[in-house]
C-alpha cells in the first residue's frame, strides 16, 4: 500500500535558477579529470611528433578525399524513386532463379514457386527492388545492361568463370557500368578445403581485375533442400538494401522504362483477318531517368522506333509504406509485384489473363448493381472460351442452304506464302552472317575451352597468368600460402628442367663440331687447352643427360636433384674457367707458360729491331738514346761541379773540353 502511494508520487524536478543551481553548474564545469578523453587529458601524446610525417599524412588524407569527390551531378531522383533494377547475370544452371528466390523469401517470408519475368518487393521504407533473371543469349544481355542499377554477377566456382560472364562485362563497358557485385556459388561441389581457399582466392584476383580491385564478392557456401545458407543470403540482402548508386550520365538525361506487364489492345477482329497485323499494345512499368515526354518516340529493344499514342499514370502496385516512425517494415508492407509470374492481383497465361478476386470473402461484399461485378460474374458463369464457342457456331446464309462453320474459312494461302518469304529471309541473313560467325567463334577459340559438362557445352576462359603476375598475386599473403602455391607448381619444374638439358645437348654438340674444325687447322697447345676445358664441362653434363636418360621417368624428379649444390658448383667453376679462356683469346695469351714463351720473342725481336708503335711512329734507336744520356751528362758538369756517377774525369787538357773553359 505504502509501496503504491509512493510509486504516485511526483519525482523531484532538477533545479534549473537558484543559489543551489549555480553551485552544481560551477561544479559540473570543472572539469574532472576522469570525465575526459585521453586526448584532453595529455594533449601532448597526441601531438604529432616529425613536421615532414604530419605533412605527409595530411597530404595522403586529402588525396583519398579529393578521389573520392566526382563531378557534381544533379540528384533527379523523384522523393519516391522507382525499385532498383538487380540484374541477375550468369551462365545456365549457375544458380540465377534460386539466388532470386532466397533473396525474395528473404525479404517478403514468401517462396515464389514459378518465376518469369521481372519481380518487384519493397525491401525497407524507402527501397523497393526489382529482380530481373537475365537469359544467357547476347540479345538479352544487351538489354539489361542498358537498365540495370546493379547486376549480381553468378559464377560456378567449381568450374571457373565462363565467356558469359566475360561477354556481359564487355556489353556493360559500352552502355555504362553499373555496380557489379559477384556471388560464388557450387562452391560446397569442392570438398578440399585447400583447393577451396586456393579457388576462391585465384577467382577473386580475377574477379577484381576485370571489374575494379576490390570489388564485393560474395560466397555462397552450399545449398539445403533447393535454398542457400539463410545466412549468407541475408548478408546479401542486406548488402543490396542498402547499397548506394551513382546516377550514370546517359540514364540520367534520358527517360527509359522495364515493362513489368503488357496488353494487347489491339482488334481481335483485325487479329484473325491477319495475325500480322499492326498492333496496339500498351506496357506497364515505372518510368526512370528523366519524365517521359507523350509527344516523342520510344526506342523498344529488339523492335526499333515507335510512336507514343498515351500516356496515362496509374496507382503504384506495389508502393512504399507510409512515412510513420518504426523501424522494420510489418508484414503488410513487404509487398511484392510480379505480374508475369502470377502475383499482385494479375495473372498473365498464353491464352487467358486471370483476374484475382481477392479471397473468398470477396463474394460475400458483391453488389449486384455493379457493374464490373456483372462481368466477372458472366466471365466466371462462362462454360466455353470466345475460340471455342467461335469454332461451334455456325452460319446459314440462306434458309435451307448450307451451313458454314469457321473451319470452311480456316485455310488461306497467304499466310504460306508470307512463311515462305520470311524462311528466305531469314536463310539470306544467315548467310551473310556466316563470316562474321566465323571470325567470332575463332576469336572465342582462343580465349575458351569448350568443355562438355552434362550434356551441355561451357565455354570456361582460361587466362595467360605469368609467373610474375601470380607472384606480385601473392605478394601480400603469408609464406603458408606461398608454399601451396609452390607445392602446385612444383610438377611444372621438371617440364623446366627436360627443357634446359635438351637446349645444354644442342649448345655441346654445336661447340664440339666447332672445336674439331678448329683442331684440324691450328694444333697450338692454348687451343687445345681450351678445348680441354670445354669438354671437361661436356662430359659433366653428359653424366647428368645419362643419370637422366637411363633411369625411369618416376625417378627423374628425385634424381636430378641429387648433389644440386654440387653440380652448381662445377657448372660455375667450367663456366668461369671457359671466360678466362675467351678474355686470353681476345688478348692473345692463353696460360702463364705460353705468356713467359711470348714475351722472350717479345725481347728478341725487340733487340733485333725496331719496333712499329700504332704503324706511325718509330721507338728511338739505341744510338740516339747514347746520345741523349751523353748530353744529360754533360750538361750535368756544366751546371755543377760535382760529378753524376758513372761519368769519366775529364781531362782539361783535351780540345774538346777546353771549349767550356774559353773566357772571352
Ligand atoms: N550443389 C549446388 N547446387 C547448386 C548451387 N546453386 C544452384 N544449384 C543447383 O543448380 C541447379 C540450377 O539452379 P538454377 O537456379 O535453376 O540455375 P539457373 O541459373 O537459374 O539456370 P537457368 O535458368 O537454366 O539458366 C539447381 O538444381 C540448383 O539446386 C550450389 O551452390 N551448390
Amino acid at each position: 500500500m505504502e509501496d503504491s502511494e509512493l510509486g504516485k508520487q511526483k519525482c523531484h524536478r532538477d533545479r534549473h535558477s537558484g543559489k543551489k543551481f549555480e553551485k552544481k553548474k560551477a561544479k559540473k564545469d570543472a572539469q574532472n579529470p576522469f570525465d575526459l578523453t585521453d586526448k584532453q587529458r595529455n594533449p601532448k601524446a597526441f601531438a604529432f611528433n616529425s613536421a615532414i610525417r604530419a605533412e605527409r599524412r595530411f597530404r595522403r588524407k586529402q588525396d583519398i578525399e579529393t578521389k573520392k569527390q566526382h563531378i557534381p551531378l544533379v540528384d533527379r531522383t523523384p522523393i519516391e524513386p522507382p525499385p532498383i533494377l538487380v540484374a541477375v547475370v550468369g551462365p545456365p544452371k549457375v544458380g540465377k532463379s534460386t539466388v532470386i528466390n532466397n533473396l525474395i523469401k528473404l525479404f517478403t517470408k514468401m517462396p515464389l514457386t514459378d518465376m518469369k519475368g521481372p519481380v518487384t518487393i519493397v525491401t525497407g521504407k524507402k527501397r523497393r527492388v526489382t529482380f530481373i533473371e537475365c537469359n544467357n543469349d547476347i540479345n538479352s544481355m544487351i538489354d539489361i545492361a542498358k537498365v540495370a542499377d546493379l547486376v549480381l554477377l553468378l559464377c560456378d566456382a567449381s568450374f571457373g568463370f565462363e565467356m558469359e560472364v566475360f561477354e556481359f562485362l564487355n556489353i556493360c563497358q559500352v552502355h555504362g557500368m553499373p555496380r557489379i557485385m559477384g556471388v560464388l556459388t557450387h562452391l560446397d561441389k569442392i570438398k578440399n578445403s585447400k583447393t577451396l581457399k586456393n579457388t576462391k582466392k585465384v577467382l577473386k584476383h580475377r574477379f577484381w581485375t576485370e571489374v575494379y580491385p576490390g570489388a564485393k564478392l560474395f560466397y555462397l557456401s552450399g545449398i539445403v533442400h533447393g535454398e542457400y545458407l539463410r545466412n549468407e543470403i541475408k548478408n546479401l540482402g542486406r548488402f543490396i538494401s542498402v547499397m548506394k548508386f551513382r546516377p550514370l550520365q546517359w540514364r540520367s538525361t534520358h527517360s527509359y522504362l522495364l515493362a513489368d506487364r503488357f496488353e494487347d489492345l489491339t482488334n481481335q477482329e483485325l487479329i484473325r483477318q491477319n495475325p500480322k497485323c499492326d498492333r496496339n499494345i500498351s506496357l506497364y512499368g515505372y518510368v526512370r531517368g528523366v519524365p517521359l515526354k507523350k509527344e516523342g518516340s520510344v526506342h523498344i529493344a529488339g523492335m526499333g522506333d515507335l510512336k507514343i499514342h498515351d500516356i496515362t499514370y496509374l496507382p503504384d502496385p506495389c508502393p512504399l509504406p507510409e512515412q510513420i516512425k518504426k523501424r522494420a517494415l510489418i508484414e503488410k508492407e513487404k509487398l511484392i509485384y510480379a505480374p508475369f509470374s502470377g502475383v499482385g492481383g494479375i495473372v498473365y497465361d498464353k491464352d487467358a489473363v486471370y483476374v484475382e478476386l481477392g479471397g473468398s470473402h470477396s463474394h460475400k461484399q458483391r453488389d449486384e448493381d455493379d457493374e464490373t461485378n456483372n462481368i466477372i460474374t458472366n466471365m466466371i458463369d462462362a462454360k466455353e472460351t470466345l475460340d471455342v464457342k467461335m469454332k461451334h457456331s455456325e452460319m446459314q446464309i440462306f434458309s435451307g442452304g448450307e451451313r458454314l462453320t469457321a473451319e470452311d474459312f480456316e485455310d488461306s494461302d497467304d499466310d504460306d506464302e508470307e512463311e515462305k518469304q520470311v524462311m528466305l529471309y531469314e536463310k539470306k541473313s544467315g548467310k551473310q552472317d556466316d563470316e562474321f560467325q566465323n571470325e567470332l567463334n575463332k576469336l572465342r577459340q582462343k580465349s575458351c575451352k569448350e568443355v562438355e559438362d552434362s550434356g551441355r557445352i561451357r565455354r570456361k576462359v582460361t587466362f595467360d597468368t605469368s609467373d610474375d603476375e601470380l607472384n606480385s598475386k601473392f605478394d601480400q599473403d603469408s609464406e603458408e600460402e606461398k608454399e601451396e602455391y609452390i607445392e602446385l607448381k612444383e610438377n611444372k619444374d621438371l617440364d623446366v628442367y627436360h627443357k634446359i638439358s635438351n637446349v645444354l645437348k644442342e649448345l655441346d654438340a654445336k661447340v664440339t663440331h666447332k672445336q674439331k674444325k678448329e683442331d684440324s687447322s691450328t694444333d697450338s697447345e692454348d687451343e687445345i687447352q681450351f678445348n680441354a676445358a670445354q669438354d671437361d664441362g661436356d662430359i659433366d653434363l653428359e653424366d647428368v643427360c645419362d643419370e637422366n636418360d637411363n633411369s625411369g621417368e618416376e625417378n627423374d624428379e628425385i634424381r636430378w636433384k641429387d648433389n644440386l649444390a654440387k653440380k652448381a658448383e662445377k657448372t660455375f667453376i667450367e663456366r668461369q674457367s671457359s671466360n678466362q679462356n675467351l678474355m686470353k683469346l681476345v688478348y692473345g695469351v692463353f696460360s702463364s707458360k705460353n705468356s713467359s714463351h711470348k714475351e722472350n720473342i717479345e725481347s728478341s725481336k725487340e733487340n733485333e729491331e725496331e719496333e712499329d708503335i700504332g704503324g706511325l711512329f718509330k721507338k728511338v734507336s739505341k744510338e740516339q738514346q747514347n746520345t741523349k744520356v751523353n748530353k744529360d751528362t754533360m750538361n750535368l758538369t756544366e751546371s755543377s761541379l760535382s760529378l753524376p756517377w758513372k761519368a769519366a774525369v775529364k781531362d782539361w787538357l783535351e780540345p774538346n773540353v777546353r771549349i767550356f773553359v774559353y773566357i772571352k
